[in-house]
């Protein structure tokens, strides 16, 4: 059952567009990240959707409840901020019963609740201090745990690991999913980092412009961009995007280089795609993984000059020009290969994404 359900969302200031006809379908349960760079409209979606800011248009249903016209704290949903907002002067204890003595509940139903939620975030111990005496980790649970005692229909949240360092936010992380799956908690959560989003949510809503790109498990927006934008924005390094023009001879179909001149024979599905470019141009995509380098000419394999070389231990990353963009190339640390070097990139046929030139989607076979 969905839980959550934006319909045509609109939110203007003006003529700028911050949140652009966006309608997307939160499941019971389902853990979905916003996601996208910085002025995207992530925020403005989770505040249109807690009722912080007042919609320009659409609809919005919270559970069976058309909810456009309810203050957020009629909207059965909880927010968990980045920086916390704790009752500085309360114990852990109050900052978690504080929300249930606001709805009146009976002392010793609110106690109840309270000590259920300290123990599933493991602060039980921690109930009598003060958030000045927490760590950053801990100050965190207890946001989380504040939002949990109300047991809403859906959690809302901005960045809520992105005070934290590098360390507490990875582990954070893994206690978010777990808090998640522990709890089959509907959350909504709001994040710049392409990463948090994949390895957290169970659906990604990549927004660009105000524009809901694609809206779909991690495993296929990364396996199966909709466009340029989402296919470069997600994984790290960023999938490489040649522009190229296509070339019919009979029934073969090559991708030409603009710049330089050369060729790519293309597979029988990808001609097929290629064909259906409206321009004549496109973009070759290509996931740092899937490329092979070659020192010396080979069939399938574009010419390159390397660019920059960066070990990292497991892996070697090397940046390579090919064609006037930067193709990214992860290889076995064993490969030596120096900067300004010539070399071939050799592309795997079914593993290479095509966009087209002019709309910047991706081409599906005619
Ligand atoms: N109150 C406002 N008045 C005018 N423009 C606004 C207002 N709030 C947001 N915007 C604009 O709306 C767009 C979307 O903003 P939003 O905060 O939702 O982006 P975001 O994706 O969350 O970015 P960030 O990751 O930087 O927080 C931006 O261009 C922003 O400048």
């Amino acid at each position: 059952m969905a839980e959550v359900v934006l319909k045509d969302v609109m939110k203007n200031y003006g003529s700028l567009y911050a949140v652009n006809n966006v309608s997307f379908a939160v499941e019971h349960g389902e853990f979905v990240a916003l996601v996208g760079p910085s002025g995207c409209g992530k925020t403005t979606t989770l505040n249109l959707i807690a009722g912080l800011i007042p919609m320009s248009g659409g609809d919005i249903v919270i559970g069976d409840r058309v909810v456009n016209d309810l203050d957020p704290k009629d909207r059965d949903i909880a927010m968990v901020f980045q920086n916390y907002a704790l009752y500085p002067n309360k114990s852990v204890f109050k900052n978690l019963a504080f929300p249930l003595q606001m709805r009146k509940l009976p002392k010793a139903e609110i106690e109840a609740k309270v000590m259920a939620a300290a123990k599933v975030l493991d602060i039980s111990h921690l109930l009598e201090r003060r958030p000045r005496e927490l760590s950053g980790g801990q100050q965190q649970r207890v946001a989380l745990g504040r939002a949990l005692v109300r047991d809403p229909a859906a959690f809302l949240m901005d960045e809520p690991l992105s005070n934290l360092d590098a360390k507490l936010r990875v582990a954070m992380r893994s206690e978010l999913k777990r808090f998640h799956h522990n709890l089959n908690a509907t959350v909504i959560y709001v994040t710049h980092d392409q990463l948090e989003a994949v390895t957290m949510a169970d659906k990604m809503a990549v927004m660009h412009g105000g524009v809901l790109q694609q809206y779909d498990t991690p495993a296929n927006v990364f396996g199966n961009p909709v466009n340029t934008f989402v296919a470069s924005f997600v994984g790290s390094p960023a999938m490489s995007l040649i522009p190229l023009d296509v070339v019919s001879k009979g029934t073969e179909v090559a991708l030409r280089s603009p710049e330089e001149g050369w060729e790519l024979p293309l597979s029988p599905m990808n001609a097929r795609k290629a064909s259906a470019s409206s321009n004549g141009k496109l973009v070759l995509g290509a996931r740092h993984s899937t490329l092979k380098l070659h020192k010396s000419a080979a069939a399938g394999a574009a010419p390159g000059k390397v660019y920059t070389v960066e070990p990292t231990g497991d892996v070697t990353f090397a940046q390579i020009f090919v064609n006037g963009a930067v193709v990214n190339i992860s290889l076995d640390p064993t490969v030596a290969i120096e900067p300004d070097e010539a070399v071939w990139i050799e592309f795997d046929q079914d593993r290479m994404h095509l966009f087209d030139g002019e709309t910047t989607m991706a081409l599906k076979a005619a």
